[in-house]
């Protein structure tokens, strides 16, 4: 397995920064790897977003996995392969953006809803499909979609949560992504970033045990 993809699979849970103020980003890439969260996504609508990605890449070496979400067109994705993404999450299907992921050596995920839309990304040379937005459908959708397409690794993202991550993982996802139930930018405003730690915390427990029981 590509080792990009191995470290996410190690982290079970990828964090979405969207908007994150640059004065927090690195306090709140420790307190979730301090949680066990240690892949990160920066989204391409925050401001600075190549800045953002080298300063984090920068911190951490290996310990912490870094990528660009949001990504919907080859330049975004270029800019940001180059600032040091290891990897391009998007809402979308876009064939140019994988193809410029696998240019570059670097690891893709489009946005796919459907099984139509998930073997077009793999066969386009995704390495993996970001299941978006998860919560409306729901694990069963998830399932359901892994039965015939049991190769393509799944990871369920928007509105995934410590309360519903497990069922997600024990419908076949190999991680989920997760943006509001995770990252309390209040919590980080007030230097509270315990707090983010424990959630970190609790959504990786929730993982490990589902992966466990499955
Ligand atoms: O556009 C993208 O690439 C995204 O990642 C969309 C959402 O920001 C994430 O799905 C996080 O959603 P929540 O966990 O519900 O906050």
């Amino acid at each position: 397995m590509n080792e990009t993809l191995s470290r996410i699979v190690d982290s079970g849970v990828v964090a979405v920064l969207r908007g994150v103020p640059a004065d927090q980003l690195v306090g709140i890439a420790e307190a979730l790897r301090e949680g066990g969260v240690t892949a990160v996504e920066i989204t391409a609508d925050t401001p600075g977003v190549a800045d953002l990605i080298e300063e984090v890449s920068g911190s951490f070496d290996d310990e912490v996995v870094v990528g660009t979400g949001t990504v919907l067109d080859a330049e975004t994705a270029r800019t940001t392969l180059m600032a040091g993404a290891e990897f391009v999450v998007s809402p979308s299907l876009h064939e140019d953006v994988i193809e410029t992921c696998n240019r570059y050596g670097a690891v893709s995920a489009p946005g796919v809803m459907t099984p139509t839309e998930a073997i077009r990304g793999y066969e386009a040379g995704a390495d993996f499909v970001k299941v978006f937005p998860a919560k409306t459908v729901g694990p069963a959708h998830v399932g359901a979609m892994k039965g015939p397409l049991g190769q393509i690794p799944m990871m369920p993202t928007g509105g995934v949560g410590p309360d519903n991550a497990a069922d997600f993982i024990e419908a076949g996802a190999f991680a989920v992504g997760a943006g509001g139930a995770l990252v309390d930018y209040d919590a980080a405003e007030r230097g509270d970033y315990e707090a983010i730690t424990e959630t970190a915390r609790e959504f990786t427990r929730v993982v490990e045990e589902a992966r466990a029981d499955g």
